[in-house]
């Protein structure tokens, strides 16, 4: 099992991080210090983007840095930072969001779609309303996310995490990749970046059971998705390279970041968390920057296959390098969201 703990940056100086990261395996456990520098993006003007989850979290803060690289950038909503109008009040962070929002959305081109990625349904219509738009697709950033949130299903049936962080994606990127195939250059291929997670490493993948009915555990479930999210992305760039498409897929781990993902640990587990959180988790800034990276970095133009950390290639499980299992999991999840498998 492969842990990594990442301390959060405690110098800095002119955008460039330092970084102290404690990583083993089991037994043998060193203490890396990582220099991170501040790589320069190349201006994206003239190219799309969606990011799923982009309205908080790492999530705005990817469709943040892509519009102010130029890109224009739909931005998949499922709960929108207006929703407090209909409350009672609102908190001074709520308010603070909606500024910003607004702010960003004045700045920059950027636009909401709303997509739940709990809904077949939904994800299908999301699909119709861009291709309506007819503007081509140059980035799908699959970022959105929930953790160890109680048992529970989607709409269609599926268990939450499974059905929303892997298969909605799955469904999502599948009925994308004609537009992104067509926009993607040989020179200038379209990316697909998927958030996975250190979680994965500790994932179990049951064939038998994707839905974890037999013996569900919140941790379990959500770790399964991480794992299934880097096989997607492996798969998905065999496929694409033995086609010969203009397209690359990668896999991003962000680190630990404070954000609301952990709003579902248990009371005691979330007190704790929040000093922990302040010192040593990454800001949402510092975790979106190795999707960034991935989705623009001219560095990484034709680069597919790849899981990234701390802004580099790393190594991902085991298991997500066998062939049989990844395209096993490709074949039922066509199953499960009604996919012709091609
Ligand atoms: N925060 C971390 O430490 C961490 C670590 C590893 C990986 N990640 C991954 O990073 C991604 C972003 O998470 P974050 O930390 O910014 O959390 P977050 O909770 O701030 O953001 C999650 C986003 O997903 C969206 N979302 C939730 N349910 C949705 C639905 N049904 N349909 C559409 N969108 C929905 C939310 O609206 C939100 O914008 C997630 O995939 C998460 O698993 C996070």
């Amino acid at each position: 099992v492969k842990v990594f703990i990442h301390a959060r940056a405690l110098l800095r100086y002119n955008a460039h991080s330092f970084s102290i990261v404690l990583q083993g395996n089991g037994n043998v456990w060193t203490l890396v210090f990582l220099f991170l520098p501040h790589t320069v993006l190349p201006k994206q003007n003239g190219r799309v983007a969606i990011v799923t989850g982009g309205a908080r979290g790492m999530g705005y803060e990817t469709a943040r840095h892509l519009a102010s690289l130029g890109m224009h950038v739909v931005i998949g909503i499922v709960h929108t930072p207006f929703e407090f109008l209909n409350e009672k009040g609102a908190s001074p962070s709520q308010i603070r969001n909606v500024i910003v929002v607004c702010v960003f959305c004045v700045l920059f081109t950027v636009e909401f779609l709303f997509l739940d990625l709990c809904s077949l349904k939904s994800l299908r219509q999301f699909v119709h309303r861009f291709k309506a738009r007819a503007l081509p697709l140059h980035v799908l950033v699959n970022n959105a996310g929930i953790m160890l949130v109680p048992e529970g299903k989607t709409e269609d049936g599926f268990e939450l995490h499974f059905g929303l962080n892997y298969l909605g994606h799955f469904l999502l990127t599948n009925l994308l990749l004609d537009k992104l195939k067509r926009s993607g250059r040989h020179d200038a291929c379209s990316r697909v970046v998927t958030m996975s997670s250190a979680t994965h490493y500790v994932g179990r993948l049951n064939m038998e059971d994707l839905q974890g009915r037999s013996c569900y555990s919140a941790h379990g479930a959500y770790s399964q998705s991480k794992l299934a999210l880097v096989l997607f992305t492996y798969h998905l760039q065999e496929k694409l390279a033995a086609g010969g498409f203009p397209v690359t897929s990668n896999a991003v781990d962000p680190g630990m970041v404070d954000t609301d993902l952990y709003n579902n640990l248990c009371i005691p587990a979330q007190a704790a968390k929040k000093p922990v959180a302040k010192m040593l988790f990454r800001t949402p800034a510092e975790g979106a920057s190795t999707a960034i990276l991935a989705a623009t970095a001219s560095q990484l133009e034709g680069v597919g296959g790849c899981y990234f950390y701390n802004g580099e290639r790393t190594e991902s499980a085991d298991m997500t390098y066998d062939h049989n299992v990844r395209a096993e999991l490709w074949k039922q999840s066509c199953a499960l969201v009604g996919l012709q498998e091609a």
